[in-house]
């Protein structure tokens, strides 16, 4: 045997790397005491959603303003305080979506909207014109930090970034004063635009600037966003200078110190969450992450990620899917199925390992539901595969376990029972995996509960003639009745049919007596030539109350064939011994 080094080829890809450089390289933050990799995350931050304004700034078609209410609507009905509605000064739409708020009433007194504005004069005033009449806004000012911005965007250098930062917020502090009535509460909020690209001290000396003219103080809070605005390093870096800055701004108490995440590099959640740990007070985001470019980091997965730690999201997505239905609507781009939470397939087992695992779950939960008197929430949930409990978002648990050809016993008895409250014994789920699995590798693709269902009833249940099915058989009980025989013994008289190929039916009675129905079935068939023993049985109710219906279910011998039948009838004694002539007539197909 030979064995292989490790290999030492340079750019063995042939990309060309030498044209980009490490993040830490260009951008270096040295926090060796840093406290964040120790925090717990108790709390759910201060949720801004921007999905009326990046969001919205992001999309092929802007959302109409019928779309945009609904949206707003949602966002209230989630349980959003805090909702950036757009650009006033950029657009027509804009300006005129804000105006609609204001003076339809739509704008709930515990929910404050916000703004955006560049840091220009013109447009500083009209942003705040388009405020009159609300009781309470926010206006957020923006100006790019960074160095790439300010060499080729704003030929600015830093003094004069700082300054355009400065002058910006005195004419909007200037410009509220005079405008806005005494009784309007005005917030404001700041952020050096790509802050993760900026000089950490460069950034903290913007921000202190920008608070030196709006001298935050109580009832004077100021949000300081500090944005991944091109997502461009790993969660930890953005951490350590959210951390810097948490520990280094004054007057901290009065800041709002906020995350605004995009998910350039796919870690936009990962990176609001370690900003969270590293001391965030606030996030903003959109639903589902629709926004620039590969989005903003979204609020659903991470309120959902709080909400499955045990922690309150303060968002209330116990409806996941008209959520989605309402996002989807307005933005009209589709929420893909593996998204977190929220898509088609994210609750979904195809392979059986997991189907199995998922299965045991299950029942092991509702038996500890059970013992604590049906009481769910004193059960810790802790079922394999499921982050949380599907029902928990509006989910159904049909839609857990889904068959297709990587699929074990585990999914298609979990889809029979959740579908059909059929609990078929675990010799039987073997068997009837195998036919299931035949007709997937035939037929290729998924297999829905109803054509499993199909799949059943035409192995299982020969005479069924529902759901289009073909009765077939060559057997069919007509009537049974017992009555007590000899002593402890149990007398049998039935009818049978027995259907012979280009013949008529040939109608039997038979008779015997057995320690039992089943015995007296059994030896009763023997009177006609059939050959069974039954090896094993289970039955069950199908749905309680007086018309329960009964499902039974016999391993059977049937002259040297081992195989399973089943018999479903009001009549637990039918049932039983249909499911005998069922694996009679499976033997015989
Ligand atoms: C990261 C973000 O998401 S930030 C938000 C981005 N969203 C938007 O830009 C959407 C709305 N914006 C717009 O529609 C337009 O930019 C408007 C209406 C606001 C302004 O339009 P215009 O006056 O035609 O400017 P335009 O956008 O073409 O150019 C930008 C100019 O503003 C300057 N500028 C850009 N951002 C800012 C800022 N935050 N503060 C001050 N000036 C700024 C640029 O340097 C450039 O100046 P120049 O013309 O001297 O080179
Ligand atoms: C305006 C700012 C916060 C922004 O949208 C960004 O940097 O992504």
């Amino acid at each position: 045997m030979k064995t292989q080094g490790r290999s030492s080829r340079q750019n063995p890809s042939g990309m060309p790397i030498a044209k980009y450089r490490h993040f830490l390289d260009v951008n270096p933050v040295s926090l060796p005491d840093r406290t964040w990799p120790d925090n717990r995350i108790l709390k759910a931050p201060r949720w801004l959603s921007t999905d009326l304004r990046d969001g919205n700034q992001a999309l092929i078609e802007p959302m109409d303003p019928a779309r945009k209410k609904l949206m707003f609507e949602l966002l209230i009905e989630l349980g959003l305080k805090e909702i950036e509605i757009g650009f006033p000064a950029a657009s027509a739409a804009d300006l005129e979506f804000c105006r609609s708020l204001v003076e339809e009433g739509l704008v709930p007194e515990d929910v404050t909207i916000s703004v955006l504005t560049q840091s220009r004069q013109e447009i500083i005033h009209k942003t705040v014109d388009a405020l009159e009449g609300l009781p309470r806004a926010v206006v957020h000012l923006y100006n790019a930090t960074s160095p790439v911005f300010r060499r080729v965007v704003f030929h600015n250098d830093k003094e004069a970034t700082k300054q355009l930062a400065v002058t910006g917020t005195q004419e909007l502090v200037a410009y509220m004063e005079k405008t806005l009535g005494d009784d309007v509460v005005a917030g404001f909020e700041y952020s050096p635009e790509i802050f993760v690209d900026t000089e950490l001290d460069f950034a903290l000396e913007v921000c202190e600037a920008v608070m030196d003219v709006w001298q935050p103080g109580p009832d004077r809070e100021i949000v300081i966003n500090l944005p991944t605005t091109v997502e461009r390093c790993t969660p930890n870096v953005y951490a350590d200078q959210i951390e810097y800055m948490s520990r280094n701004l004054s007057r901290r108490e009065h800041v709002v110190l906020s995350a605004h995440n995009h998910n350039d590099r796919g870690t936009g959640i990962a990176t609001a969450e370690l900003a969270m740990l590293a001391g965030v007070d606030r996030v903003e985001g959109c639903l589902f992450g629709q926004g620039e470019r590969t989005g903003n980091v979204d609020l659903v997965t991470l309120a959902l990620n709080l909400f499955s730690q045990g922690i309150d999201p303060e968002l209330n997505l116990s409806d996941i899917d008209r959520v989605r239905r309402v996002v989807e609507h307005c933005t009209q781009m589709d929420v893909p199925p593996r998204t977190p939470y929220g898509g088609d397939l994210v609750y979904t087992s195809f392979s059986g390992s997991h189907q199995d695992a998922i299965k045991k779950g299950f029942a092991d939960r509702a038996r500890k539901v059970a013992e604590n008197g049906g009481d769910e929430n004193a059960v810790i949930w802790d079922v394999p595969y499921l982050p949380l409990d599907p029902k928990d978002v509006g989910r159904t648990y049909e839609a857990v376990v889904r068959v297709n050809s990587q699929s074990g016993k585990g999914g298609v008895s979990y889809l029979l029972s959740s579908t059909r409250q059929l609990d078929l014994p675990r010799r039987m789920q073997i068997e009837l995996s195998g036919i299931v699995q035949r007709h997937a590798d035939k037929f290729g693709g998924e297999i829905t509960a109803e054509q499993l269902w199909r799949i059943f009833a035409d192995e299982y249940l020969p005479h069924t003639e529902a759901d289009g099915l073909s009765p077939w058989g060559k057997y069919r009980l007509a009537s049974a009745t017992v009555s007590a025989g000899d002593g402890s013994s149990t007398a049998l008289e039935a009818r049978v049919v027995e259907r012979i190929e280009g013949k008529r039916d040939k109608r039997h009675l038979i008779e015997a007596s057995g320690n039992g129905p089943i015995d007296a079935f059994v030896a009763a068939l023997s009177t006609i030539g059939v050959d069974v023993h039954v090896l094993d049985y289970a039955e069950h109710a199908l749905a309680s109350g007086r018309d329960a219906t009964a499902a039974a279910y016999v391993e059977c011998d049937v002259a040297g064939q081992t195989l399973w039948g089943c018999g479903i009838d009001p009549s637990t004694m039918r049932a039983s011994f249909n499911a005998i002539i069922s694996a009679v007539n499976r033997a015989a197909r």
